[in-house]
Order: C-alpha cells, then sequence, then structure tokens
C-alpha cells in the first residue's frame, strides 16, 4: 500500500489522559471552593482544550469565572498539569505496536489535538512515543484549532504529509467535524471521551481496540486509489 498519513487525536484516542486532567481540575476546583467532580465526568468535559476543561468544571459546579481571575486559573493549571501529566495516564492497549506497524509500513504520523502543543510533546516524550510522529500539533499551534479544519491541514503539512492520502483517528466530534471540514476520512475509537457514542458521530468507521485499526485504514485506504 502507497503511504498515508495518519493523524491521531491525543487525549482519549492514544492516551487516558483523563486521571491526570481530572486531577489538575479538581486541585482548581477545590482551592476555589467548589465541588470536586468524578472521573466518571471527564467524557462531558475534555475534548475542547485545558480552558474549555476549566471553563466546564465551573459551570458544573453553578458558576462562572470572570475573565481575569479565569486566565490566572488557567496559568495554574497548564504550570500544575505539566508536572503531572504523565503520573497516571497511559497508552491505551496496543497503541505503542499499532505506531510501531504503521511506521514500518511507511506511513507517515502526526498528532492533531487541542491539547496545548508543550503539554502534547512533553506528553508524548514521557511516554516514549515521541518517536512515532513526524510532526504533533496543538490548539496553540495554528491560529486555528479543531474543529477547524486548517488545524488538521497544517498538521499534516507540517509532517510533509499528504491531504489527499490522509485518514483522522480520534474520539469526540470534535475530530469527526475537523475531519469532516478538510474533507478527510475518519475513524473513531469507541474508548475515548464523548458524551454521545462513538457510533453516533458520523465517523466512516468505528474501532475498540487498535489491533481493529490496520484492516480499518486499509479499507478507506482503498477509496484513494493507486
Ligand atoms: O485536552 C483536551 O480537552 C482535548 O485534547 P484532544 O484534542 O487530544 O482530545
Ligand atoms: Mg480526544
Amino acid at each position: 500500500m502507497r503511504a498515508l498519513t495518519l493523524v491521531f487525536d491525543l487525549d482519549g484516542t492514544l492516551v487516558h489522559t483523563a486521571p491526570d486532567l481530572m486531577a489538575t481540575l479538581n486541585m482548581i476546583l477545590a482551592r476555589e471552593g467548589a465541588a470536586p467532580l468524578p472521573l466518571e465526568q471527564a467524557n462531558a468535559l475534555i475534548g475542547g482544550g485545558a480552558r474549555v476543561l476549566l471553563e466546564r468544571g465551573f459551570a458544573a459546579n453553578g458558576r462562572t469565572i470572570d475573565e481575569g481571575h479565569m486566565a490566572e486559573l488557567y496559568r495554574d493549571f497548564l504550570d500544575h498539569y505539566a508536572e503531572h501529566l504523565a503520573e497516571h495516564s497511559r497508552p491505551y492497549d496496543g497503541v505503542e505496536a499499532a505506531l510501531a506497524r504503521f511506521q514500518a509500513e511507511g506511513h507517515v504520523l502526526a498528532v492533531c489535538t487541542n491539547k496545548v502543543t508543550w503539554h502534547s510533546r512533553k506528553l508524548v516524550e514521557e511516554l516514549g512515543l515521541a518517536g512515532s510522529f513526524k510532526a504533533v500539533c496543538g490548539g496553540d499551534a495554528f491560529a486555528w484549532r479543531k474543529p477547524d479544519a486548517r488545524h488538521l491541514t497544517m498538521t499534516i503539512a507540517e509532517a510533509g504529509g499528504d491531504p489527499a492520502r490522509a485518514v483522522m483517528v480520534g474520539d469526540s466530534i470534535t475530530d469527526v467535524s475537523a475531519a469532516r471540514n478538510a474533507g478527510i476520512p475518519v475513524i473513531c475509537v469507541d474508548f475515548g471521551y464523548t458524551d454521545v457514542p462513538a457510533r453516533e458521530l458520523g465517523a466512516d468507521a468505528v474501532v475498540s481496540h487498535f489491533s481493529e485499526l490496520d484492516h480499518t485504514i486499509r479499507a478507506i485506504a482503498a477509496r484513494f486509489g493507486a
């Protein structure tokens, strides 16, 4: 098969980051006198990046925070999370092996995430995944972020990939929308962070394990032609 460009979402797709994200969120909530939120609520909170996570965390407490104070809390969130991002976060089962297979097959691999770029790079570095990717582009890498198509297409460009032979792999409506907006096929994992079931997100295919990804990608790539 000719080389493909495989673009992965990070939180909820490659790595189960909810425990560390929720722990940092709960540290901030507690400091502000708000109630901590259970891990199960991560599905409805993660996906839009750290600032959105904070806003949703306070909203779940019936609180709105003024912009100036939110900017301060956001900085504190970033600092605290940076020191704890790989404490409990682990790649999902089969991720390392799948990335190694895709790399050995000559595909171009990249990460397109709404996490801030330096956190994303630190996380993949600490988990030993960094060598797999030609580009890791966070929500602050460009002037646009998912669901804007340009976050995806500019990530592909930075990786030296081919947008006409690219497939997105994600876990949420943000990923499906970004891929649709870019005219790129999208596969969803069903174990990530979404409050709508993965099968209802309108992806081209849904997988339950990374071992299912190879044949799913091959089936989709058949549409690209030789
Ligand atoms: O951290 C988030 O909220 C989103 O990150 P993701 O785009 O990798 O899912
Ligand atoms: Mg995600």
